[in-house]
């Protein structure tokens, strides 16, 4: 969605402060028809498609830029707005205005209103504003920074709409073109459409430089990449943060230690620079003359002639009187593994005796995903002297635990789920409860790289002096992903608000500007923290010592059996996807299929016998009524059951929206889909997208209550040795016996398969999946890490059987020195690779040969992206058109139809 040039008419750029968004879509007689779709229904701009989880955006058209015209902003005397010359402003209608209609306000980037545009240009954009017809952006000419009484101000209007509505709307916009009288301005392109800045990194605003140095090239470079492939985000991230040296950091004088008394261990030398860094960005200060720096952009400025000195803004232009109000936090994105957790419990002890504002509690509250809760447990434990912080594990409401009470203790960790309900229904944002009611000291978001809508939204809502976003991996898909990062700390404002980031940053950055490069390095330089395994300390030594990895691929033959049905399945995978290739019908079916040829690599039994009627379309199915779920024998609603959990634990897409299932119902004919979206589907048409049967509400099953933890193990599978379970075995038992190791799979049900031989072999292993309440995944991982002993040998596991999707993030495994994956997932391995551990790491890939999983190794070489996005079922954050679209080309590639 960055990619595209569509702007919003409604800037939410001064949202705080004002008035939203007119929701009328009052037609009008300017109103242009269309031949390609209704005008009215125009492409949503990114300001709402922000607003909704990303991957729900329809398709969107791109819209272009028309004409910039200048033209004035008027009233001036009226309004308390000031504004620099280069700020943006938003042009806001205000169709309630009692003196005019067609009143369009302009609104400078602090909120604050500036004038109105003539009443003879409003009348008419006005109408076309609100049939969202178009976008309206303006950025100032002239400026009031120096309080001289003014009535007007001149101000350069760009006018962007679809492609498609040219014919038709430029005869509306014919006045506005030169030809009409209007002076058109000068087309500044880096300035009008790239969101050109004239920020220098980290400093005060010096005019930008005309070149392209090596370095930003590589920061744009790399940001071309990253939508395609996650690595260079690595890249873009060492270009965007190598203005600061990170050797000169300064340490935290006193930091807690043993010697205080506060730790059992005492910080890395680069965690008590990070301390000092976090704690001086908790307590940043205005620059106190003229000339100084500038502190989250906002620099101090002479007033002209008399006047008294003013703030500004340089990075929005936006001049103001008030002291601006700083934020306080920032983003810890320290690599994984180099003590993220510690330096953080070690901010709370340094920070415990600092004031708080009023009705602020001296809590801070992590919020983090329910398999890291147990790891703040567990650095708590293991780093804290007991009595020196006191800690909660809060798990939701409903438990009768008070805000009161909980605003008591040092720290609370909490998941998103117990936090803010669970996302039944995707838009779910949970805004009340205990600790909506908390005005905490600080909020921390662990993991932070996870918050995407609505958990960002419901992040930003909590109420808090200090806001922080630990992170290890700060973009992930895109550069607006620091974006959104910005929104949750809220730090230099106005910039933390998407609109405006998205207009002075993506839109930049997307056009290869150099200036909104800077702007962005500056922004990393002001709010983010980042060092890496790798980075070297002033003596030339890496920060942490860790040992080797080695990386071995290991190819594994199917047997004979297996290679006749794989190679059966697919021939017919393939003929069924040219043909929907053909025929324009959805993949959904292939994409199933491609999920059971991964699982036949893995273990043929993990697909059903009659699995290759199915796709050939042999398979009877039930074309009759609906059938109401209750009038089925408890063995047909058994078995559905057990075909959704399946579909479940193989994290099976829903068929409708392309994503992982979301509160999943099952149909009477067998097939999966998120609640929503089947809901949806009956609405519209009660059959079912998969075999057209006809279903209703009624004929919908969903999974009942969480099987009880200690019932897990009966899920246990028969023992059955497929090729790569042999060989997996084959290794564990020549490792040495005192070994551990990590056995990553994707598919749950193929490490039931595993756990079944295992406990055949009697090789001890202990388990780690989504199905676990918090307090086992704790004791599963206490267990896990306690080294092998003689005395404990008899009950200690030496592999752990974890789900990539649960276990990949935040976790300390370094018991284990084997890691077993089908793709090299670079998170999983750092949960091993990682401070604490003394072994060399070795990482192994069993890939069956002449199967879609060397197939899809072979195309990681070449392109990486491409595999990734069809391999895993993370979230991203492109529309789902386009998230549609980049499928179909994987699969082409997967199967060899291109
Ligand atoms: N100063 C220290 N001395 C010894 N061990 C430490 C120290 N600081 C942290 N550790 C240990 O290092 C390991 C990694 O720390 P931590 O989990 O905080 O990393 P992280 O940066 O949060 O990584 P991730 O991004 O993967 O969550 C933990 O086992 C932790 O106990």
């Amino acid at each position: 969605m960055e990619g595209m040039n569509v702007h919003a008419g409604q800037s939410k750029t001064a949202s705080r402060a004002a008035a939203s968004r007119p929701s009328s879509q009052a037609s009008s007689s300017h109103t242009p028809a269309t031949t390609q779709g209704t005008p009215s229904k125009r492409a949503r701009s990114e300001s709402e498609a922000a607003d909704e989880d990303s991957d729900d955006a329809p398709p969107q058209e791109l819209e272009e830029h028309y004409v910039t015209m200048r033209t004035d902003v008027v009233g001036i005397q009226h309004y308390a707005g000031l504004v620099g010359a280069g700020e943006f402003v938003v042009l806001r209608r205000q169709p309630n205005n009692p003196y005019d209609a067609n009143a369009v306000q302009v609104i400078n980037a602090a909120g604050t209103q500036v004038g109105h545009i003539p009443r003879a240009v409003a009348g008419r954009l006005a109408p076309l504003m609100d049939a969202n017809l178009l976008t309206v952006e303006g950025r100032m000419i002239g400026q009031n920074v120096d309080r001289k009484m003014r009535y007007k101000l001149p101000i350069d209007i760009s006018i962007f709409a679809r492609a498609s509505y040219r014919p038709h709307l430029a005869p509306e916009l014919a006045w506005a073109m030169p030809a009409a009288g209007f002076a058109q301005a000068v087309r500044q392109r880096d300035h009008q459409q790239q969101g050109g800045t004239g920020v220098q990194s980290g400093t005060s605003g010096r005019a930008p430089a005309p070149v392209v140095d090596e370095r930003m090239q590589q920061i744009l470079d790399g940001f071309k990449k990253v939508n395609e492939d996650e690595k260079a985000a690595d890249g873009v991230m060492a270009a965007l943060t190598s203005d600061l040296d990170v050797t000169k950091l300064p340490l935290h004088p006193s930091p807690p230690s043993i010697a205080s008394g506060d730790l059992h261990t005492d910080l890395l030398p680069h965690q008590s620079q990070a301390l000092q860094w976090m704690v001086s960005h908790e307590n940043p200060k205005l620059p106190s003359k003229i000339g100084d720096d500038a502190v989250q952009f906002w620099t101090r400025q002479k007033g002209s002639r008399g006047q008294s000195d003013y703030w500004l803004n340089v990075a929005t232009k936006t001049p103001q009187d008030d002291t601006p109000v700083l934020g306080r936090g920032g983003i810890m994105a320290d690599g994984m593994g180099l003590g993220k957790t510690l330096t953080t419990l070690s901010l709370v002890l340094a920070t415990q005796k600092e004031k708080v504002g009023q009705d602020v509690c001296g809590a801070t509250l992590i919020v983090c995903p329910l398999s890291v809760i147990s790891n703040w447990e567990k650095q708590i434990q293991d780093h804290i002297v007991p009595g020196k912080v006191s800690s909660y594990t809060y798990h939701g409401a409903g438990k009768g635990v008070t805000s009161t009470t909980l605003s008591q203790y040092d720290t609370l960790a909490s998941d998103w789920a117990g936090s803010f309900g669970n996302s039944k229904g995707k838009k779910t944002k949970k805004t009340t409860g205990p600790l909506m009611e908390v005005k905490w000291k600080r909020v921390v978001a662990d993991e932070g790289h996870v918050m995407k809508n609505p958990k960002a939204k419901t992040f930003v809502s909590l109420q808090a002096e200090r806001r922080w976003v630990l992170t290890g991996t700060p973009i992930v898909n895109a550069p607006n992903d620091l974006g959104s990062l910005l929104t949750c700390i809220q730090v230099c404002a106005p910039l933390d608000q998407p609109e405006l980031f998205r207009r002075l940053v993506i839109r930049g950055l997307k056009n290869g500007s150099a200036e909104a490069g800077r702007l962005l390095q500056a922004i990393v330089g002001q709010a983010l923290l980042r060092r890496t395994k790798d980075t070297k300390d002033k003596d030339g030594n890496k920060l942490i010592g860790l040992p080797p990895i080695e990386y071995y691929q290991c190819p594994i033959k199917l047997d004979a059996d297996t290679r006749v049905f794989y190679n059966e399945v697919m021939a017919e995978s393939a003929r069924r996807f040219q043909d929907s290739l053909r025929s324009g019908e959805s993949s959904v079916n292939i994409l199933s299929m491609l999920t059971r040829m991964r699982q036949l690599c893995l273990s043929a039994d993990m697909v059903p016998a009659s699995y290759l009627d199915e796709i050939r379309g042999n398979a009877v199915t039930t074309k009759g009524p609906a059938v109401p779920i209750n009038s089925l024998s408890d063995e047909e609603r058994d078995k559905l059951i057990e075909k959704l959990r399946q579909a479940m634990a193989d994290q099976e897409e829903c068929s409708v929206c392309y994503d992982i299932l979301d509160d999943p119902r099952i149909t009477d004919c067998g097939h999966p889909f998120c609640f929503a979206c089947i809901t949806e589907v009956i609405r519209r048409q009660a059959q079912c997208p998969m075999d057209r049967h006809p279903i209703s509400p009624g004929s919908l099953l969903e999974l009942p209550p969480d099987v009880a933890e200690d019932d897990a193990d009966k899920y246990l599978a028969p023992p059955v040795r497929s090729a790569k379970i042999s060989e997996l075995v084959h290794y564990l038992q020549a490792f040495d016996k005192d070994d551990k190791t990590l056995v990553f799979s994707q598919f749950t049900t193929f490490l039931d398969r595993v756990a079944a031989v295992l406990q055949e072999e009697g090789i001890q292993f202990c388990r780690f999946d989504g199905s676990m309440s918090a307090k086992k995944r704790q004791a599963v991982i206490a267990q896990f890490q306690t080294p092998v002993t003689e005395a404990n040998r008899a009950g200690n596991p030496v592999v752990m059987l974890i789900s990539l999707k649960s276990g990949a993030v935040g976790l300390n495994l370094t018991a284990a020195s084997n890691v077993f994956l089908s793709a090299i997932e670079a998170q999983a391995v750092d949960r091993v690779h990682r401070m604490g551990q003394r072994k060399k790491v070795r990482v192994f890939q069993l890939i069956a040969e002449d199967t879609i999983e060397a197939k899809v190794l072979e195309i990681q070489k070449r392109k990486d992206a491409l595999v990734a996005k069809a391999f895993e079922h993370s979230g991203t954050r492109e529309t789902k058109a386009a998230k549609k679209q980049a499928r179909f080309e994987e699969l082409k590639e997967i199967f060899g139809l291109e």
